[in-house]
């Protein structure tokens, strides 16, 4: 039997799965905590790997593996390949300011939408760059060479024996590569850093870049959404939504897409495609939040949430716990409206946390078939994923089928699928089993149309500035 490995170095964790070649069956995994934080030395996502992969028996027998990294980060290395300062994390709000200055200078958002398919937010690589040359000069200067988490963890594991590289579907996510052109727009980083960078090749999705020192053939890696939408299977009309510390909603699409209000990401995906993709800073971490609000544990918060009725007996939770991406409100704060004597339960807020997280990304899936055009289903992976309220809640928020999948570690699964298609030369066809199949209700359809009407109205009130983004107030539902 041929055994392949793929990487989910996501911003909680380490995973590690083993894969039959073939079937892509996981017959091993691993994994390890990352330390907290929006700002962490790329040594620690080495350490956590190592520590991972400790057992030697994990890894007996592969021949290939890959990587799936969290998107965005900034890893700035010296003329010598050292690391200049910690990674900023996808995560990071501190170049809010700085995304607004990129986009006022090169002649506002449409131009950014137009030229790289995204319009840059703080979560973006190209603005994490701006912020570097404007809050520590000495530290830009030094900085030689700019890589993505996943480029990093992918030169560590070649023990450095090759120039670091990196894949169209990470690379379109730092605003400075073009993927419908498939060129870096050099000219972007000037502008953002004021001088040249050296930047990581972009690789092939078949191809091997390396080898470790143990003789294991290495792909290209990607970002960990573009894996998941790998490990997933995912075709055109249909739409994965991930609640890992990140909540997204992605699809596939045969063109880039260049959506001008920055909701929808115009990013690549692993296979050649795009991956057009709307991104929240507040997934599973909310949930766990209320959890540790209630006293309970995660198992209760999804039997309290269960217990409340469709609409949390009017709680609204806007669910800005960690500031927000999408809508684009990186100082807000997370607020639970309509409060009332009769409806302050622990059941009402462990749903309308739910409720929140959800609607959010209901609302970028409505954005994103603006974009691409109806999408028939939904799969749910990520931490959350597994949460029965999380499952259960979903079509009465999203008003569509959603679909839970056997591929539990999706973004390390996708990444094992490139290995094995870099190791063979053909992307293998792996099952992708569903487990089970929650279709709407005809009054799951007319809450979910309830309750986005109820959040939309919401949040422009107390965010008045949404209403100039959302593209479609009227159909969004
Ligand atoms: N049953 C559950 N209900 C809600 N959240 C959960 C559940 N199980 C795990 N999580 C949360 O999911 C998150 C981890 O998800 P994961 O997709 O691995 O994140 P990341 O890839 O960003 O590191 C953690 O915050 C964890 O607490
Ligand atoms: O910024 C994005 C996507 O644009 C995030 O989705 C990161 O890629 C982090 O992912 P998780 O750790 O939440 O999986």
């Amino acid at each position: 039997m041929t055994y392949v490995a793929g990487v989910d170095s996501s911003t909680q964790s380490v995973k590690v799965v083993v894969c039959d070649a073939e079937t892509g069956a996981v017959v091993r995994s691993g994994r390890a905590a990352h330390p907290d934080g929006t700002e962490v030395t790329a040594a620690a996502w080495w350490d956590a790997y190592r520590s991972a992969t400790a057992d030697p028996a994990l890894l007996d027998g592969v021949e290939a593996l890959a990587v799936g990294g969290q998107q965005h980060g900034m890893v700035t290395l010296d003329e010598s390949g050292e690391l200049v300062r910690d990674a900023l994390l996808w995560n990071d709000n501190r170049s809010a300011r700085d995304a607004r200055d990129l986009i006022d200078e090169l002649g506002g958002a449409a131009a950014w939408a137009d030229a790289v398919g995204t319009v840059p937010v703080a979560s973006m690589t190209v603005t994490k760059l701006r912020w570097l040359a404007r809050a520590e000069p000495e530290h830009a200067a030094r900085t030689h060479a700019v890589v993505l988490p996943h480029d990093w963890l992918t030169w560590q594991l070649g023990g450095r024996s090759f120039d670091p590289v990196t894949d169209r579907g990470d690379a379109s996510g730092t605003c400075y590569f073009d993927a419908t052109a498939d060129r870096y727009r050099d000219d972007l980083v000037r502008r953002a850093i004021g001088h040249d960078l050296a930047l990581p090749r972009v690789a092939r999705p078949d191809e091997v870049v390396g080898h470790t020192p143990e003789g294991i053939a290495i792909a290209a890696g990607t970002g960990d959404n573009m894996a998941a939408g790998l490990g997933l299977g995912l075709r055109e009309q249909e739409a994965v939504v991930s609640l890992g510390t990140s909540g997204t909603a992605f699809t596939r699409s045969t063109a880039q897409t260049h959506e001008p209000t920055g909701t929808v990401a115009g990013f690549a995906d692993a296979t050649g495609a795009f991956l057009p993709l709307v991104c929240t800073l507040n997934g599973a971490r909310n949930l766990v939040a209320a959890a540790e609000l209630l006293g309970v544990s995660l198992d209760e918060l999804s039997r309290l949430a269960l217990s409340a009725e469709p609409g949390s007996g009017g709680l609204t939770f806007l669910p800005y716990l960690e500031g927000e991406r999408t809508p684009p409100l990186p100082d807000a704060r997370g607020e639970l409206l309509g409060l009332t004597l009769r409806n302050m339960t622990p059941a009402n807020v462990a749903r309308a946390t739910i409720e929140g997280v959800l609607w959010s990304l209901a609302y970028g899936v409505q954005v994103l078939q603006e974009q691409t055009g109806p999408v028939t289903a939904i799969t749910l992976t990520g931490g959350a994923s597994q949460s029965d309220a999380v499952r259960r809640i979903a079509p009465a928020v999203f008003g569509l089928p959603i679909r839970v999948t056997d591929t539990f570690e999706s973004v390390a699964v996708g990444a094992a699928r490139q290995a094995a298609w870099a190791l063979t030369g053909a992307l293998p066809d792996w099952p992708v089993p569903v487990l089970s199949e929650h279709e709407p209700t005809t009054a799951d359809q007319v809450a979910a149309t309830e309750l986005s009407e109820r959040y939309r109205a919401v949040l422009l009130e107390r965010h008045p500035s949404t209403g100039a983004v959302a593209l479609s107030t009227e159909t969004a539902g």
